[in-house]
């Protein structure tokens, strides 16, 4: 059976980012996630209050025993704190050998303006991870980090998303969530070309964790074999959905709604 995702990310105590928001993502589409979890957050709608991460051995050993034994047809990589946990991650991947898609979200600051990557680690990240991925999904500060220029409009992120393709990753997906614009794109860059997939922007604080989301259901749909221009259409319609039906929790920016394919109402 195809649709196995293994995880390799943060936890969001607050259940609307990290692993929490990915294993609901996940099995939300019907694939099966599984997790190699890199840090644990203290952390709730209004901030991110304490970080721990997990040595990185054990991050590693998480991931040997999984792919040893259960396999995986996709993983997906989201925040990994700091540089010794990508060595490992991206040493451990290698080790293995084998030719499992990487869907890597480049997490480094959350919503709320907390470092979930040591700034130190972002060109780490670049030269340890980026080649090996499939499909690489930078918001816009995360574009500027990795490329070292200024990402505000389309045609920075078409030249970002050109740039960051030299880096090693098949494809990317230059998020626009981040845009000052009513209209929203993402801009899809593979070796076909490009596609920019625009949207409305919805007018709500409950967009938590969008991107963790967003990642681990386009992972879900290479794990599928839906590859990689479809995976992002689908998990585009999905996320849009999850916003709109948001729950409205907490104090801050609130979770979506991520059990919208399984209950529209939560
Ligand atoms: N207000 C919104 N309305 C509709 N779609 C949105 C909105 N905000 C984000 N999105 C969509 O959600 C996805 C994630 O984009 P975004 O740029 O917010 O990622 P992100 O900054 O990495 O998210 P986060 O760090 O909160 O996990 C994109 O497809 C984007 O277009
Ligand atoms: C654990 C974790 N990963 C990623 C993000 C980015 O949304 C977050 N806020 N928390």
């Amino acid at each position: 059976m195809n649709g196995r995702v293994l995880i390799v990310a943060g936890s969001d105590s607050g259940g609307g980012a990290g692993i929490q928001a990915d294993i609901k993502a996940v099995s939300a589409l019907n694939a099966f996630a599984m997790t190699a979890i890199a840090a644990l957050t203290a952390q709730n709608t209004t901030g991110v209050y304490g970080v721990l991460p997990v040595d990185p051995a054990f991050v590693a050993l998480q991931m040997k025993v999984v792919l040893e034994d259960l396999g995986a047809d996709s993983i997906k990589i989201g925040m990994l704190a700091n540089a010794a946990v990508i060595e490992a991650v991206a040493g451990e991947y290698e080790a293995r050998a084998i030719n499992v898609p990487l869907v890597v979200d480049p997490v480094m600051v959350s919503k709320s303006g907390h470092f979930l990557l040591e700034p130190d680690a972002v060109q780490t990240l670049r030269k340890r991870l980026l080649p090996h991925a499939e499909l690489v999904t930078p918001n816009l500060p995360e574009a500027e980090a990795l490329t070292d220029i200024p990402v505000r409009n389309l045609d920075d992120m078409r030249r970002a998303a050109e740039m960051i393709r030299t880096f090693g990753p098949k494809a990317v997906l230059l998020k626009g969530g981040h845009l000052e614009d009513e209209r929203l794109c993402d801009l899809l860059l593979t070796e076909d070309g490009e596609e920019v997939f625009e949207g409305r922007r919805i007018h709500t604080p409950h967009t938590h964790g969008t991107g963790c989301t967003l990642a681990s259901a386009i992972a879900a749909g290479v794990a599928q074999g839906l590859g990689v221009r479809d995976s992002v259409a689908r998990a585009r319609a999905y996320v849009d959905e999850a916003i709109r039906s948001a729950p409205g929790f907490g104090h801050g920016h609130g979770p979506l709604n991520h059990l919208h394919t399984v209950r529209p109402f939560p």
